[in-house]
């Protein structure tokens, strides 16, 4: 093997192409005085191999680094323009979309400032592999598209969006941006390079279609509408939104083809190119940016542009539809190198976990290549692996989706976060050990790389014995290697599920204090209820009691003024009676006036009393008066008087 300035010949080996998951190409931006972090290049390539060579630059040669030839679907280097990548990544997929109604997926992948947004979506007037796949899209498919009087895509679309046209989407987006501060689009339309000349030959000449755009990004795992214009409303709170299967089923699928979709997201139907643009600008600009100490413009979530292509009979019935998912995926960095703090720093956390996931489901695919075996690819584990693979390995849409990574790298930049991108996206991976170091693997075990760098290659140099146990410590350095790996993933699982463990156990807790609280307030509730009960009843009861009281009273009245009207009677008849017997009538009447004084001091008392000691008073104030008034002693007295 030649040094990584002067790589070897095709023969050196490409990607095995059989039980492939993936496309993964890469693509290498030219390096300016910014953008490198290293003095040389540890990228190198051949014209027209899909292969890449990384040797550590001399400050990481010290570290025992060997060289790493990495293979891809197809290498992109610094000379390869915006229209070669189109046509090798994206022409493709657009191509199964429209003429064999596949959905497919093509995403950038790489090191902060290494060229995704470029490439996806161009800068400083060069167009993007986005604005190009638009621009074929809609040349292709010429005046044949439905007339919106004709069809209400609002009642076609299952997936529980929002769709509206270009100028109901600018209305709104003006409404929303009037008198406020908002983020204006700030993006050129770019001219070049022009696709002009390339079209799809459309599947039949009578369909007619309808394209639909929508916008989301994945920000700090949570889905948000790019094209929700509420958002340029600076009090307004962004609503994230929930990527599930819809309710309703689509009269073209089965409920197992059934796709996953971000629900309630606003789908907007553009007509002409021009208005695709304007749409993917209001998408742009309202993306979270922010600058780093890497990147003055850096992506800080995972930005997904989605192209529905519906098509329609002649008689406008729906006959189907396929989706681009076009993913400019934020970039991974190092805290130290970006100099991120605070918010970016967290960004960057989220950032870098959802990337490590989607390194993993890469790295299990071309295990599938060398054991033959299918690997279970673990894209449930973060959301991002979630909205990129979940359609592509459920079976969903007839499992025909496509995905096709580009993995952007500058040969002059950060040399660890590049090399360890390149590990696990390649299609495959050869480690070679330079002579120097291999000599002394030999001796002790120990892979080394020599203070004087790179050499030529091992199997040129050692004899068949060296070559041998060369050909087995790598062996063993493999099996180390995936065995290393498997424990990452199994320590990796008991840790989720320890979280999963205490997220529910707080859960729990919470429900408990919930229901602690819930039972203090039944209980406050029942206690203030009886009490009310209790009052009424004393009161009934006090109410009743005077009444009694009223009754009895007045009965002795009339009783006693009966008596008296008797006892006068009878003065009048004898009037000679014995001056004893009028002397004890007129006390007898003295004392009677006395009683009733009394019995009225004693109700007006047992208005301002407790109903039992008004009634115990009143009997007690009754008493005498029954005493005196007995009918016993006063039919004694009668008789005496009479007498
Ligand atoms: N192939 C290229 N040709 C010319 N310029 C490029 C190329 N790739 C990247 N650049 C320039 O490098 C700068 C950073 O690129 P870009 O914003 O695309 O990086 P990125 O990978 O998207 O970074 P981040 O992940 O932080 O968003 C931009 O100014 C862009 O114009």
């Amino acid at each position: 093997m030649d040094s990584p300035r002067s790589p070897p010949p095709a023969s050196a080996g490409g990607p095995n192409t059989a039980a492939r998951l993936f496309e993964v190409f890469l693509r290498l931006r030219p390096s300016s005085p910014q953008s490198s972090v290293t003095e040389s290049r540890f990228l190198a390539t051949t014209p027209g191999h899909p292969c890449v060579y990384v040797t550590p630059p001399s400050a990481e040669r010290n570290r025992s680094r060997a060289i790493e030839k990495f293979a891809f679907t197809r290498v992109f280097d610094e000379q390869s323009g915006q229209r070669e990548v189109f046509e090798e990544t994206v022409l493709p997929l657009l191509e199964d979309a429209v003429v064999r109604g596949r959905d497919g997926t093509l995403a950038t992948l790489g090191v902060t400032g290494s060229g995704k947004t470029h490439t996806i979506l161009g800068s400083r007037g060069v167009k993007g592999i986005t604005q190009m796949a638009l621009d074929v899209l809609f040349s292709s498919i010429g005046d044949r598209t439905v007339d919106p009087a004709k069809i209400d895509l609002q009642v076609l679309d299952n997936t529980e969006a929002l769709v509206s046209s270009v100028a109901a989407f600018r209305e709104r987006m003006q409404a929303a941006q009037d008198g406020h501060s908002s983020k204006h689009s700030t993006f050129p339309t770019p001219r070049t390079p022009d696709v002009s000349d390339i079209t799809i030959d459309l599947p039949d000449s009578k369909s007619r279609y309808v394209i639909l755009l929508s916008m989301y990004e994945l920000y700090n795992d949570r889905i948000f509408d790019l094209l929700d214009e509420s958002v340029h409303f600076p009090s307004t709170r962004r609503k994230a939104l929930i990527f599930k299967r819809p309710s309703t089923i689509s009269t073209w699928e089965t409920s197992r083809e059934q796709k996953k979709v971000v629900s309630g997201l606003r789908k907007i139907h553009a007509r002409t190119l021009q208005e695709a643009l304007q749409v993917l600008e209001h998408g742009q600009a309202t993306r979270t940016v922010s600058a780093t100490n890497s990147n003055a413009t850096s992506s800080r979530s995972h930005a997904f542009l989605q192209i529905e292509i519906k098509r329609f009979s002649a008689r406008h019935h729906e006959r189907g539809s396929a989706s681009i998912y076009i993913v400019d995926l934020a970039g991974s960095e190092r805290a130290r190198t970006a100099k991120t703090a605070s918010d970016r720093l967290a960004e960057a956390g989220s950032i870098n976990r959802s990337l490590m996931c989607l390194g993993q489901c890469l790295q299990l695919q071309t295990q599938v290549s060398e054991n033959g075996k299918p690997a279970i690819v673990p894209w449930r584990q973060s959301k991002l692996t979630e909205l990129l693979f979940s359609n592509s390995f459920s079976g969903a849409g007839g499992g025909g989706h496509k995905t096709s990574m580009i993995v952007t790298a500058d040969a002059m930049g950060d040399f660890n976060a590049t090399s360890q991108i390149l590990r696990y996206s390649a299609l495959a991976r050869e480690v070679t050990v330079p002579r120097a170091s291999s000599r002394a693997m030999s001796e002790s075990s120990v892979s080394s790389v020599s203070d004087t760098g790179p050499e030529a290659p091992v199997e040129s140099v050692l004899v068949p014995g060296e070559q041998r146990l060369v050909a087995r410590l790598m062996s063993k350095l493999k099996e180390t290697e995936m065995r290393a790996r498997s424990m990452e993933e199994l320590w990796k699982e008991a840790d989720e599920r320890r979280k999963e463990s205490e997220e529910r156990l707080k859960e729990v807790e919470e429900r408990l204090k919930e229901s602690e609280e819930q039972c203090l307030c039944l209980e406050q509730t029942v206690r203030e209820e009886v009490a009310d009960e209790m009052e009424e009843r004393l009161e009934e009861m006090r109410r009743g009691m005077i009444e009694r009281l009223d009754t009895e009273v007045e009965w002795r009245e009339t009783y006693v003024d009966g008596k008296i009207e008797i006892m006068k009677r009878g003065i009048q008849v004898h009037e000679d009676a014995p001056p004893n017997v009028l002397q004890q009538l007129a006390e007898l009447k003295d004392e009677n006036e006395r009683l009733r004084r009394e019995v009225m001091q004693t109700r007006r008392d047992a208005n301002n009393r407790s109903p039992s000691k008004q009634y115990k008073n009143a009997r007690s104030a009754v008493k005498p008066l029954k005493d005196v008034l007995n009918l016993d002693a006063f039919r004694q007295l009668t008789l005496e008087g009479d007498r």
